[in-house]
């Protein structure tokens, strides 16, 4: 008998995303919508499907001379902490507008690759839908990077797109991104005699304030503006009320242009937190926009908008150092991603399965 819950492919779109929302799938935890879009796939006859843990891969075989890629991730951040918040598990849809975690980031754009995948029987290239794991996380757990790895030639193409949100425009490139973590170290003592310790925490002090004094940049890159960004993302420190603590660490993100390679970012970091104990733990280059590339420059008058800057770190920068040129083009408002409201307009994955349809065709 058939599975209840399966995927069906050729419904509408928007109710298609809402169905995969309703997987939750957190990083790490992909194993059940991976299944489902693997067996979706599966019954594709004009599609030829590759599995690596929970990455799919789907490719045509038009026999056309050039061959795109469009790959979204599956994964998504954690639910929203705060109660009553919308964007969590399950969807909720009011007066036209998914309300959910994925809305944006991603599910709407796998729901287009899904819906693209399942229709299109015939096209102007050759296409290869790529679903990977693990991507909102430190990128050596990336499912793509695996991929890559692992079978190279699956991901071969003249050119990419990587359906993240870009609210129906083409965003070009995207920031790197980068993690530190800074430490202080002291001495416990009991916090009713401190006098005998040190106190770790209150080290961190002349950390948090280099970074409320940090002035981020905004960088042009091949015509485009990106924003950096220098942040605290997590303090820790401390093991009970009544002890003076004897370390402390912050955790700094530093999002950088792609005028930066990984190293010039990390010895920007290192300078600014001169003095201090630093290590980074995380970091991935971002990509330059590249709109100049042929199959780029036609979807862009397809679209008939202006390209923006990504600030978010997507695979584009994978794509791009594997050689094939790539673009962000999705449904949804990226300013909204991770939020605790994530939300995307049903016609808006609509709307750019129109697009891609007529880039396609
Ligand atoms: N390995 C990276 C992965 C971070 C990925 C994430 N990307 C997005 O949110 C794309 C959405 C957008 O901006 O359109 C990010 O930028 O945090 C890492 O761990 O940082």
């Amino acid at each position: 008998m058939d599975n209840v819950n399966e995927l069906d492919l050729l419904q509408d779109v928007a109710v298609l995303t809402e169905q995969i929302m309703n997987i939750e799938s957190v990083s790490g935890n992909e194993r059940e919508i991976a299944d489902q879009v693997h067996q979706a796939l599966l019954k594709l006859e004009h599609l030829e499907v590759h599995r690596d843990q929970d990455a799919i891969v789907a490719r045509t075989n038009f026999g056309r001379e050039r061959r795109v890629v469009l790959a979204g991730h599956l994964d998504t951040v954690p639910l929203p902490r705060t109660e009553g918040a919308k964007g969590t598990v399950p969807a909720q849809v009011i007066d036209g507008v998914l309300y959910g975690r994925g809305a944006t980031d991603m599910k709407g754009g796998v729901a287009v690759q899904l819906a693209l995948a399942a229709e299109l029987k015939d096209a102007k290239y050759d296409v290869t839908y790529v679903f990977y794991d693990h991507e909102e996380v430190e990128a050596a757990k990336s499912g793509l990077g695996r991929l890559a790895k692992n079978s190279p030639e699956l991901l071969e193409a003249d050119f990419a797109i990587l359906l993240e949100p870009t609210n129906g425009t083409v965003e070009g490139g995207c920031n790197g991104t980068s993690r530190f973590v800074i430490r202080t170290h002291g001495k416990a003592a009991h916090s009713g005699r401190a006098w005998m310790g040190h106190n770790a925490i209150h080290d961190a002090a002349p950390i948090l304030q280099r970074l409320a004094d940090y002035q981020p940049q905004t960088i042009t890159v091949q015509g485009l503006d990106y924003r950096e960004g220098m942040n605290a993302v997590r303090i820790s420190g401390g093991i009970a009320g009544n002890v003076i603590p004897d370390y402390c660490e912050v955790e700094v993100n530093y999002r950088f242009a792609p005028d930066k390679t990984l190293a010039q970012a990390e010895a920007l970091v290192f300078d600014l937190f001169e003095g201090f104990e630093i290590e980074r733990t995380d970091g991935a280059e971002g990509a330059k926009p590249g709109l100049d590339q042929e199959i780029a420059a036609d979807l862009i008058r397809i679209l008939g908008q202006e390209p923006k800057p990504k600030y978010g770190w997507t695979d584009v920068s994978r794509f791009s150092a594997l050689g094939v040129s790539a673009v962000n083009f999705g449904p949804g408002d990226a300013l909204l991603a991770h939020s605790d409201d994530e939300h995307v307009a049903q016609e808006d994955i609509r709307t750019c399965l129109k697009s891609l349809r007529s880039w396609l065709s």
